[in-house]
């Protein structure tokens, strides 16, 4: 049997994760399951699945925690400090579903003690993708992609060169404001925001989709997981998400991952990588699909893009900052303290105050160095936050 834990159970992903492993329970060992606030949800899915350990991020809901495990045999904790026990706990395949910067710890401590990672919290690979990539090589671990697009870009380059790749385009759909005229954008809500055209995913995913600050950070995350120069990764609007990403090579093919918005398909394919086996995703019918449509993205629109693309330039520490600054400004949209396009000048003003954060050695960045960024950056966005509210 497989022994898996899942950081982040009951969010989106988590759930995702937890319907492929509940289908086979045979093969699988659930050693911890994590999540924050839905107390009723995570002890659900470890009694069900009679899982060794429940972790709730939030030390006051200990006691809930308990009680809805009473009788259970699965022991409960609670608190940063379980949750990064959890991840130590010797397991062959984690799922690190955290949503946030939250999630970088976890996911390098089950690195560390030699786990699979499937990393379907692209924050990791922003603030600290050499860290992680560095850890994974260390414990001959595999580090599998779950976002999308990154699962689509790593399954077009089974059995190539990279050298033979010409260019990497992510597909955006757009998310919730893509046809609204740009004045109207000031206006915009975040529960307008919070729907998302064709994926079904927690509320801040989804706002970032709108935002493109999504595509911001996967544009970071295919540069550091794939070691790729910014100069060959596109993006392009996709208004349908049914092409996940395409890689383009030397000779001039273009590669394209196609299937429908089920995140099944990725985790699948990473629960089960190097083999693939069957998952209950719907087959396409391509005909009934009729065609599929592409735009350009307007930077005007969505000025994430850019700010992505000066974040790369910058290298060091900016990832963490930018990713930082996003979460904050993200808070501070969802509280309604800004409005929708605020948060990419939020996010714009605290890089340029801690530009000095550019001048840092990617080889050397340690989780200490990645945190200290972190904690700057929330705290410059709280300032500009503070000052322009
Ligand atoms: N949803 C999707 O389809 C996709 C998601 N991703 C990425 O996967 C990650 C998870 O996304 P998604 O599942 O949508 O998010 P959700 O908001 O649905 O779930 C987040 C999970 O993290 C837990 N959590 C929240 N805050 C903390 C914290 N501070 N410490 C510990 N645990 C916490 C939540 O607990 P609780 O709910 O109990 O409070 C929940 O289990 C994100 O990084 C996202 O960018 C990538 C591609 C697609
Ligand atoms: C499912 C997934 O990977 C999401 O990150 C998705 O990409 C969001 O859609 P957008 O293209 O709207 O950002
Ligand atoms: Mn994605």
């Amino acid at each position: 049997m497989r022994r898996v834990s899942i950081f982040g159970s009951t969010g989106s992903i988590g759930q995702n994760t937890i319907d492929l492993i509940a289908r086979d329970p045979g093969s699988y060992q659930v050693v911890a399951l994590t999540g924050g606030r839905n107390i009723a949800q995570l002890a659900d899915d470890a009694r069900r699945l009679n899982a060794e350990l429940a972790v709730t991020a939030h030390d006051e809901l200990l006691d809930d925690l308990r009680a809805a495990l009473a009788g259970s045999g699965v022991e409960a904790a609670a608190g940063r400090t379980a949750l990064v026990e959890a991840a130590s706990r010797p397991a062959d395949w984690v799922m690190s579903a955290i949503v946030g910067a939250a999630g970088l710890e976890p996911g390098l401590r089950a690195l560390e003690q030699g786990a699979d990672l499937a990393l379907a919290n692209k924050e990791s690979m922003v603030c600290a993708g050499g860290l992680m990539l560095r850890t994974a090589r260390a414990q001959n671990a595999r580090l599998l992609p779950v976002d999308s697009e990154h699962s689509a870009v790593f399954q077009a380059l089974i059995g190539e060169d990279l050298s033979a790749v010409e260019r990497i385009i992510i597909t955006a759909s757009g998310g919730a404001f893509r046809d609204w005229p740009l004045a109207d954008l000031e206006k915009a809500t975040p529960e307008q925001a919070a729907t998302h055209p064709n994926w079904d995913m927690g509320q801040r995913i989804t706002i970032d989709s709108a935002s493109m600050f999504n595509k911001a950070l996967e544009l970071i995350e295919t540069k550091e997981f794939f070691g790729i120069d910014p100069a060959k990764i596109e993006t392009v609007v996709h208004p349908e998400s049914m092409i996940h990403a395409l890689v383009g090579f030397n000779d001039g093919a273009l590669m394209a991952h196609v299937g429908p918005p089920d995140m099944r398909h990725a985790i699948g394919f990473a629960l089960h990588y190097p083999q693939r086996q069957k998952l209950p995703v719907e087959r396409l019918d391509l005909v009934k699909l009729g065609q599929l449509t592409f735009r350009e993205p307007c930077e005007k629109r969505w000025p994430a893009l850019r700010l992505a693309r000066e974040v790369m330039q910058a290298g060091g520490l900016m990832g963490a900052v930018f990713n930082a600054a996003k979460e904050e400004a993200l808070d501070a949209f969802i509280a309604k303290q800004i409005t929708f396009p605020r948060m990419a000048g939020v996010v714009e003003d605290v890089l340029t105050s801690l530009s000095s954060q550019a001048g840092h050695n990617t080889d050397a960045i340690t989780l200490d160095m990645v945190a200290e960024a972190d904690h700057l950056a929330r705290q410059a966005a709280a300032a500009v936050i503070a000052r322009k509210a």
